[in-house]
């Protein structure tokens, strides 16, 4: 067999052709045509359209594949993802039985799972007897903090969507960090946060992981080095790419201190220290992160580039140019995010600025679905992962203003292809 590839503009002409073949049936029937409104077609179930059914099933295709090849593998993975990725070679392929016996899974079962992927072009199948990756799977075997990004996904937040109703029945729209659906799932009570809980779940001594996801890993602190794996992961590509920082004129700040709050291992900061070698950037972060950060960081930006154990809840101690959140308010309540912004205000003095880059929430029609669903599947995550969310443009500036009078949102930068905003806010005064 051969991996079916069809391009860009074969799909586009598929569509085009199967579209006319849909259209000109039901010009033919007395039914209303396929629409969004209330009183369109609702069922393809009618004898006028068996013509249709045959057209309208290779638009499907055709338009699912486009999608695909349109989001690339990186964004279609953030829809779609199952285990087994690491186990199939990079080039070749692999028989189910050679796969199920290097997985420890039954033969059966690992085929109906494959077959699956594969009708999502997740894997290919060269013969009936096995399987190959296609780009989209090869993700996971070409970069292991893929799995760490899985693994949270999975373990942590997959059990806590499961608690979101009894989660809203107990609490309604409450906002106490210590009642979010994954405190319900795994760990009320036990733990002040759901931070709380990454940085101390566990048992024994951490250990040293060089930067990589050790799968066995369960001691104290291996839920935090996991999470960090996933930030590093999801900023690695498409819309949440570290790239996108440079949207920001970093340059025109000349010789500047940055101030990473919340920078995790350092995979920001690293990425604006080696393009603009005037800036110098301390990641604060809580201590697991340590040794995670030194692991990462590349020798030639040792002196530019540090780390600092730092609890943002507490007062800000570096004074400096800038103080960059990335990532950080959507994971906090209004009440705690103020708290947060009042830490930072002391230390900085008339003119230097806080850089935000987080989602700002575009209301239903003022942009494509697919840019507003990144927004809200971000925002439902972070509902049962944090009980916090994603704000609007006005609600980004409430919350500053409420803050401190003195901070003013000075613009909201959007780079081209990123989901994120970059908010600059200066001090004045
Ligand atoms: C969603 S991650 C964002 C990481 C990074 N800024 C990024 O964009 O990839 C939130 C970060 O906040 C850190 N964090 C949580 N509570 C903190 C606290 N009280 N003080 C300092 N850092 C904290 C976490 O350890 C984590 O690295």
């Amino acid at each position: 067999m051969e991996l079916q590839n069809p391009t860009l503009k074969d799909l586009a002409t598929a569509i085009n052709k199967n579209v006319s073949i849909i259209d000109s049936c039901l010009e033919h029937s007395s039914l209303p045509k396929p629409s969004f409104a209330i009183d369109g077609l609702r069922s393809w179930d009618h004898p006028e359209l068996d013509e249709a059914q045959e057209a309208r099933i290779a638009l499907i295709d055709a338009a699912t594949d486009l999608m695909h090849l349109a989001m690339g593998p990186f964004e279609y993975l953030r829809t779609e993802y199952i285990a087994v990725f690491e186990a199939v070679p990079l080039t070749g392929s692999i028989t189910y039985a050679e796969l199920a016996k290097k997985c420890s899974l039954p033969e059966p079962r690992l085929q109906r799972w494959m077959r699956h992927a594969i009708s999502k072009r997740i894997f290919w199948a060269p013969t009936k007897d096995s399987v190959a990756h296609t780009i989209t799977s090869a993700e996971f075997a070409r970069d292991e903090t893929a799995w760490a990004w899985v693994g949270h996904n999975v373990e942590e937040i997959g059990p806590a969507a499961a608690k979101i109703m009894e989660q809203t029945d107990r609490f309604g729209d409450g906002t106490n960090p210590a009642e979010a659906a994954v405190a319900l799932a795994h760990f009320e009570g036990k733990y002040a946060s759901p931070f709380d809980w990454l940085e101390n779940d566990g048992v024994g001594e951490p250990k040293l992981l060089g930067g990589k996801l050790d799968k066995s890993d369960r001691t104290k602190g291996w839920r935090a080095r996991r999470f960090g794996n996933t930030m590093k992961y999801l900023t690695s590509g498409g819309g949440h790419s570290s790239s996108h920082v440079h949207g920001f004129d970093w340059d025109a700040l000349g010789e500047a201190s940055v101030v990473d709050v919340g920078g995790s291992s350092g995979h920001l900061a690293i990425e604006l220290a080696t393009k603009h070698p005037k800036l110098s950037v301390t990641v604060q972060d809580l201590p697991t992160l340590e040794q995670q950060f030194e692991d990462n960081l590349p020798p030639g930006l040792k002196s530019r580039v540090s780390f600092q154990v730092h609890d943002f809840m507490k007062p800000q101690k570096i004074p400096a140019d800038v103080y960059f959140y990335r990532f950080i308010f959507h994971d906090w309540p209004d009440n705690m995010s103020v708290q947060i912004i009042q830490n930072n205000v002391p230390a900085m003095k008339r003119g230097s600025r806080i850089i935000v880059m987080d989602g700002v929430m575009p209301e239903p029609g003022e942009t494509s679905n697919f840019v507003l669903r990144m927004n809200t599947s971000m925002d439902l995550q972070m509902m049962a992962a944090f009980n916090a969310k994603e704000r609007r443009k006005e609600d980004w500036i409430n919350l500053f203003r409420e803050a401190d009078k003195r901070l003013v949102v000075k613009q909201f930068l959007q780079p081209r292809g990123s989901a994120l905003t970059l908010i600059e806010v200066v001090l004045d005064g």
